[in-house]
């Protein structure tokens, strides 16, 4: 076991770009979105600095790029309508497993961690798409960017699961592949451990200062 796990009960897992490389999906949900709304297709590079802050950002970060200031507020809502449209429609088409995650989730069960995710992404997303990669069975619960009034970066979502099994922050860790992750680990007073190879708006998450870093959650476990 790698030495941060060292006295942790409680794992909080983020998602995208921790878990699974998604942005081949959210990129065609994007692209749709701005192609139906008569804009040119943005593609997966591009998408992959904008994931982080759940689904309404990311569109209003994309809609920015193509009309050039900050998109008024219809234009993103509509816009969002139609990317959950097309996000819903192919969740999990694209979408892979990294490796290592199935390794350190069988462990971190097998030693009796209570094994928690979450992620920015909208809620409604979750099950399909952890069940479409044979993962829902690891986590006893699963939180998404609305399941609560605040999302990461802000602690809440990590103090309710501390909570709600009623573990000492002291003994919890997060584990992500962002600043947002990072942060909202540190203000619960969390442990926390990146991932190298995620999702971090361009920048090396180490920048964040992060207790631990991994290549592949397998040096986890
Ligand atoms: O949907 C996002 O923006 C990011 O989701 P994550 O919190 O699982 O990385
Ligand atoms: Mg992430």
């Amino acid at each position: 076991m790698h030495p941060l796990l060292h006295d942790i009960r409680l794992v909080a897992f983020d998602l995208d770009g921790t878990l699974i490389d998604s942005v081949p999906d959210l990129a065609a949900a994007v692209d749709g979105m701005l192609v139906e709304q008569g804009f040119e297709p943005v593609g997966e590079a591009r998408v992959r600095d904008w994931v982080g802050n759940g689904s309404r950002k990311l569109v209003e970060r994309a809609l920015a790029s193509v009309v050039g200031e900050a998109p008024d507020a219809s234009l993103i809502e509509a816009s969002h309508d139609h990317f959950l449209r097309h996000y819903h429609a192919a969740p999990c088409d694209q979408t892979r497993v990294y490796p290592g995650v199935r390794e350190a989730l069988d462990a971190l069960e097998a030693e009796g961690f209570i094994v928690t995710l979450i992620t920015n992404k909208p809620a409604a997303f979750i099950d399909p798409i952890l069940e479409a990669l044979d993962l829902r069975r690891y986590f006893r619960t699963t939180l998404g960017g609305d399941s609560l009034p605040q999302q990461k970066p802000h602690p809440a979502p990590l103090l309710h699961l501390a909570t709600q099994y009623g573990v000492d922050p002291a003994q919890c860790l997060m584990v992500g592949d962002s600043r947002h992750d990072v942060e909202a680990g540190r203000r619960a007073g969390f442990r926390t451990l990146a991932v190298s190879y995620g999702y971090n708006h361009g920048e090396p998450v180490v920048s964040s200062r992060p207790d631990g870093v991994v290549e592949s959650l397998r040096e986890l476990v």
